[in-house]
């Protein structure tokens, strides 16, 4: 079984402390998991692998992420649930195996207002919607650019290839996003100027079913997150309400094959500005830069999975107790290179009027503050401001300074 095939976290991937940014990282514990079988019982890798697409080569450094399984945690296996927060603390990263992922009929968990916590459905609807991005791409480029919505001061709709920069530099990227409202799904804010295909009553439920389902899954992690930092009950979850207005968003990222030894990166070192990204990945690419170390390793997309990682607003609430990892997208490896690369994300961020400040009520949180020198806390702002300063930052002729987050000097550029 490959490395990332199991739920043991390498020491390769935990080494010494990292460096601080705003919020110095802690010096991640090592704990040593005992190897225990793959969550969903996958006898073989076989039913983790992409059979359709050309193979993850087996000779790239990857990242040893922690892989949960949905089914635990629904079940409250209190293993899991302790891995659940390491992985949330250690690196900010973790697979969750989706397989078998619902409420039995006896569960009274609490779900937020009309989301539905279904690991299956979301793994469809999933499938789905990769299909939906192609029909969305292959539209002609004067057609989406259409969508393209930032002089309107919108980070929603479409974004052009190279419209984006990856360093202080200016070098442009070398993706096209297409980014679509939760608000605007639910019916909670007016509906945003797109093409047919997304006006399309079929293609807007199942973007509004992707969209419930993916946010059941992080109020479920923002629950356990909650009484694992002693917050009173509830105060995560309630910054994040389904219904609540913010700039909750399904992306998709699409990246063209490229040259031979033309290197590009995709999308640039950044860590993720809101609380909780659900991240589905079919090639590889993605890498992420473990805390300790300088190697950039791969995540390699495994079937039945998706990626979860922690964003700033998590980083500035809790001072810095959950991490919020730098990441990138670079060509997939070996012979997956030469096909088009596409992602699917959803960015679970605060509710748009939230303070992003320490927050009140956790005696772990406190303590952590204290650890840190009690600094005076940074600038008191909004998560809607924070979101697109970060977003409008990152866009060709946006002021990149204004656009950096909490990773502070682990960013090399
Ligand atoms: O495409 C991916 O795998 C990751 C995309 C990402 O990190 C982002 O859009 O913030
Ligand atoms: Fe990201």
């Amino acid at each position: 079984m490959s490395q990332t095939a199991t739920s043991q976290l390498g020491t390769s991937a935990i080494a010494a402390p990292a460096s601080g940014g705003s919020y110095p990282a802690p010096a991640p514990e090592l704990h040593h998991l005992k190897q225990e079988p793959s969550p969903g019982g996958d006898q073989n890798t076989d039913d983790l692998t992409f059979q359709d697409l050309p193979p993850f080569p087996d000779d790239v450094p990857t990242a040893p992420l922690l892989r949960l399984s949905l089914k635990k945690l629904l079940n409250r296996d209190p293993e899991e649930e302790s891995n659940l927060w390491r992985a949330c603390c250690d690196v900010g990263f973790f697979y969750l195996d989706l397989r078998d992922g619902s409420p039995s009929k006896r569960d009274s968990f609490h779900e937020d207002g009309d989301g539905e916590l279904n690991g299956d459905g979301l793994l469809k609807d999933a499938e789905a919607l990769f299909q939906l991005g192609e029909k969305v791409f292959t539209l002609p480029d004067e057609e989406k650019l259409k969508y393209d919505m930032k002089d309107q001061g919108s980070y929603f709709g479409y974004k052009g290839l190279g419209a984006g920069v990856i360093d202080s530099k200016g070098t442009r990227d070398r993706n096209e996003f297409y980014n679509t409202s939760k608000d605007d799904l639910l019916g909670i804010s007016k509906r945003l100027l797109a093409p047919p295909v997304l006006q399309d009553e079929g293609n807007r439920t199942l973007l509004k079913s992707y969209m419930q389902r993916s946010h059941a899954i992080v109020s479920l992690i923002l629950g356990q997150l909650n009484t694992q930092l002693g917050l009173p009950a509830e105060t995560l979850q309630s910054l994040h309400r389904l219904r609540g207005k913010s700039g909750d968003q399904v992306r998709w990222v699409r990246a063209p094959p490229q040259q031979m030894g033309e290197q590009i990166k995709a999308l640039g070192e950044h860590t993720d500005f809101g609380s909780v990204t659900i991240l589905f990945n079919r090639l590889g690419g993605l890498q992420i830069l473990p805390p300790g170390s300088d190697e950039w390793c791969y995540v390699k997309p495994l079937k039945g999975h998706c990626v979860v990682n922690m964003g700033d607003a998590l980083v500035k609430f809790t001072s810095g107790i959950l991490r919020s990892n730098i990441h990138r997208v670079v060509s997939p490896p070996g012979q997956q290179g030469n096909s088009t690369r596409m992602s699917l994300v959803y960015f679970a961020r605060p509710e748009d009027e939230v303070v992003l400040k320490v927050l009140q009520g956790s005696e772990m949180i406190d303590e952590k503050w204290r650890q840190q020198g009690s600094p005076v806390e940074e600038e008191q702002i909004t998560a809607k401001e924070w979101i697109l300063r970060r977003a409008m930052g990152r866009r060709a002729g946006g002021d990149w300074a204004k656009g950096g987050g909490t990773e502070g000097d682990r960013m090399k550029q």
